[in-house]
């Protein structure tokens, strides 16, 4: 039986709003002094904080007799199992060893296969199953296909079976800049000591990015040569085959080409219609038939923009109380699709600075400025690392974005990393809030 405070939210809210937003929505705890919901979605979590508030707290008044306060906490059911009891050993959170954190949502349950990618798929769990028996594995492919998505499925089904594996997924460019970093503090012993000898299973992403970094090749070459000797799996990805890696050694090209390589395909429409349907469940909505077909014809390839789509379909028919149908589905694919191809949309960039700008209070001058006061650096920090982080901007990339040097980019990466995984709550927070504020922003235009 749900709560009191739920069931009146219920009564007050369209059955569409509710089947849209609140169907995820809980109690965790009520405090003397608040109420604390959880949600599964981070993005429902922004959007019931910033367009729900009133209903909610006249639910909570209604319902207890007096005002409390409330948060909304997201809690996706994959964290529970990384935080509970079971799970002190080798988690991707806890481990130092652990340079990303991975994303909950990208696992072999949320992975739509086709008959394109059920070899790939196929093995992938295999590789899982028993590390090291089709090593190392590469696969390559296309933009926005799901290479990442896999490669951080195989992450988390490893963890599942052998919690006490250490399971390293990183991208090749912070490897390099982990090793240079190493290389400038004089403990590119612990660098290597961590590479070659501590993990058990490595997945690196994006190895293309090392087209032309010599040295860090080379690194790359020997910390393969030990890991593969030891049996360790080694999982890799690239937007190309090992060939086409121009300027690589042929005795790295080699060594990739010695386990199995796989290309992973563009979906079919028949596939791009599932992930379609399986995206918007993700986002707790359910799309009809006739609406996934339309975006399955209109959006093809690359799946962050499908993914876009929907994001803004959803926003889009909440805010202007419209039915997902399939004549709003097209108004909507083809505002996006000018958004793509239009004159001039706005760059990522531009939105990334105008929601630091609502967040934080700070100008995209004084973001490029030279100002040194507390805000000013903070939020100059955070445009860096997300910009890094969420938005996979190379570092040369990034200084000629904010006319800074590589030593402050790098810099400012490290600093905002540290917080997030000493769990600094209020740097996280300020991460989710521009996240949110850019797709808020984004889907609402
Ligand atoms: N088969 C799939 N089923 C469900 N979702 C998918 C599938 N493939 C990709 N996606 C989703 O599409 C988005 C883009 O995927 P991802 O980032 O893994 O692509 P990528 O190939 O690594 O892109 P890039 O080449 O830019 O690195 C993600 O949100 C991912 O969850």
């Amino acid at each position: 039986m749900s709560h009191r405070i739920i069931r009146i939210l219920e009564k007050k809210l369209s059955r569409k709003t509710w089947d849209n937003w609140f169907t995820t929505l809980e109690i965790k705890e009520i405090t003397g002094d608040k109420v604390i919901f959880q949600v599964g979605n981070l993005f429902v979590k922004d959007w019931l904080q910033s367009r729900y508030g009133k209903v909610i707290h006249r639910a909570i008044h209604e319902a207890l007799g007096k005002d409390l306060d409330f948060e909304i906490v997201y809690e996706s059911p994959s964290k529970e199992v990384f935080e509970s009891d079971e799970y002190k050993g080798p988690l991707v959170k806890k481990k130092p060893l652990i340079l990303s954190e991975l994303n909950p949502e990208y696992t072999f349950e949320n992975f739509v296969v086709g008959t394109e990618n059920r070899a790939l798929f196929e093995i992938s769990q295999e590789i899982c199953r028993k590390p090291g028996k089709f090593n190392p594995f590469f696969i390559f492919g296309g933009v926005g296909l799901g290479k990442t998505h896999l490669l951080q499925a195989i992450a988390h089904r490893v963890l599942e079976l052998f919690p006490e594996k250490k399971v390293l997924y990183i991208t090749s460019e912070q490897f390099m800049n982990d090793m240079i970093d190493a290389i400038k503090s004089g403990s590119i012993r612990d660098f290597r000591y961590q590479y070659r000898k501590k993990a058990d299973v490595l997945l690196i992403d994006d190895v293309q990015f090392l087209i032309g970094k010599e040295g860090t090749q080379r690194e790359l070459f020997h910390t393969f040569n030990e890991l593969h000797d030891a049996g360790k799996q080694i999982v890799i990805c690239s937007d190309r085959t090992p060939d086409e890696l121009n300027g690589f050694p042929d005795r790295l090209v080699s060594r990739f080409q010695m386990g199995m390589v796989m290309e992973i395909l563009p979906p079919s429409l028949e596939t791009r219609y599932e992930i379609a349907k399986r995206l918007a469940r993700r986002e707790s909505i359910n799309l009809a038939d006739d609406v996934a077909m339309e975006l399955a014809h209109r959006i093809d390839g690359n799946l962050r923009r499908l993914r876009g789509a929907i994001i803004k379909l959803i926003v889009q028919s909440s805010m202007y109380k419209e039915k997902i149908d399939l004549s709003f589905t097209r108004q909507i694919i083809s505002s996006f699709q000018t958004d793509i191809t239009g004159v001039k949309p706005l760059t990522d960039v531009d939105r990334l600075l105008k929601a630091i700008e609502k967040v934080l209070g700070v100008s995209r001058e004084e973001i490029k400025g030279t100002s040194r006061t507390k805000n000013v650096v903070k939020a100059r920090q955070l445009f860096i690392y997300m910009l890094k982080q969420e938005y996979g901007k190379s570092v040369q990339e990034i200084a000629e974005i904010v006319g800074k040097k590589h030593s402050t980019v790098i810099h400012s990466v490290k600093q905002i990393s540290k917080s997030i995984l000493k769990d600094n709550k209020y740097i996280k927070g300020l991460v989710a809030k521009i996240n949110n504020t850019v797709s808020t922003d984004f889907a609402a235009s």
